[in-house]
């Protein structure tokens, strides 16, 4: 017996999710998002100790980002990075559930990055992207700089040494940077923007107000960004609305964004 061909994506369940506009939620994240490092850590929640596993034990494809050479925007390996792709269990969980969704249609999720080495976030939130800006935005005073810093990076710890009530998101194990891609032949559904673009672009509702029904680059990333929200939503994790591809469950962001009273996740266990 020949192998179902896969559904195509304007029909069944996940066309009406591609359908689905999401612009209100964004902004309900927005608004609420704030100052999430300051959220209580619940330490006696049951998943507190969720252990940390290699999503590829469950079946979630993915590489490393930040370990690669052609890794636009960086094309470099980045110090300290890691080829592992590691999460909390329950998230892990999450994540299969949401492949069992995509498989009628031959269709994965593709990670490029969770839990996230302290040297890696320092690196990026301390000197790439402020050596970036300074270059490409020499206009920025340091207040302004700063501002466009943690719009896309999180604070890391200063020597290395994380504040267990104030973990920066990728250090948690609940926080993952991923997109959608076609099974058999690896290609990516085209989101709009590259990964780890930090402009607009990756905000993502950045295709929500499209009115030109003539822009097929805009439908399709308005659609794709939409499937991939609503499906991540569905077993709920939260998404970071500066950035289509960073969804989370049991983090501070996740926390403040779903208002849950407390946040599960400290920093993760080895
Ligand atoms: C820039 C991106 N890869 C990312 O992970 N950003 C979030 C906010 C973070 O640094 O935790
Ligand atoms: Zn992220």
């Amino acid at each position: 017996m020949s192998p179902a061909r896969p559904l195509r994506l304007s029909d069944g369940p996940l066309a009406a999710l591609r359908a689905r506009p999401l612009a209100a939620e964004v902004a309900i994240a927005t608004a609420r998002k704030g100052d999430y490092r300051a959220h209580p850590i619940d330490q006696a929640h049951a998943l507190h100790a969720d252990p940390m596993v290699d999503l590829a034990e469950y079946g979630v494809a993915g590489a490393n980002h930040y370990h690669a050479t052609h890794n636009p925007p960086y094309h470099a390996d980045i110090t300290g990075s890691i080829p592992a792709l590691r999460a909390r269990r329950s998230v892990a969980q999450r994540l299969a559930r949401v492949n069992d969704r995509l498989a009628a249609y031959g269709l994965e999720i593709w990670v490029f990055d969770a839990w996230r080495p302290i040297a890696v976030q320092n690196h990026f939130h301390d000197h790439w992207m402020p050596d970036y800006l300074r270059r490409a935005r020499p206009e920025l005073d340091a207040a302004a700089l700063q501002a466009e810093v943690t719009r896309y990076w999180a604070k890391g710890a200063p020597g290395g040494r994380i504040d267990p009530a104030s973990p920066p998101p990728h250090a948690t194990g609940g926080a993952v940077d991923l997109t959608l891609r076609d099974s058999a032949s690896g290609a990516h559904l085209f989101m709009g923007s590259i990964f780890d673009d930090v402009t607009a672009l990756s905000n993502t509702d950045a295709f929500e107000a499209t009115d030109d029904a003539m822009s097929f680059s805009a439908l399709e990333a308005r659609d794709n960004r939409r499937l991939l929200f609503w499906l991540m939503a569905g077993e709920g994790l939260a998404n970071n609305p500066t950035e289509w591809w960073h969804f989370s469950h049991g983090d501070q962001m996740w926390a403040r964004i779903t208002g849950a009273r407390a946040a599960l996740f400290g920093p993760a266990p080895p």
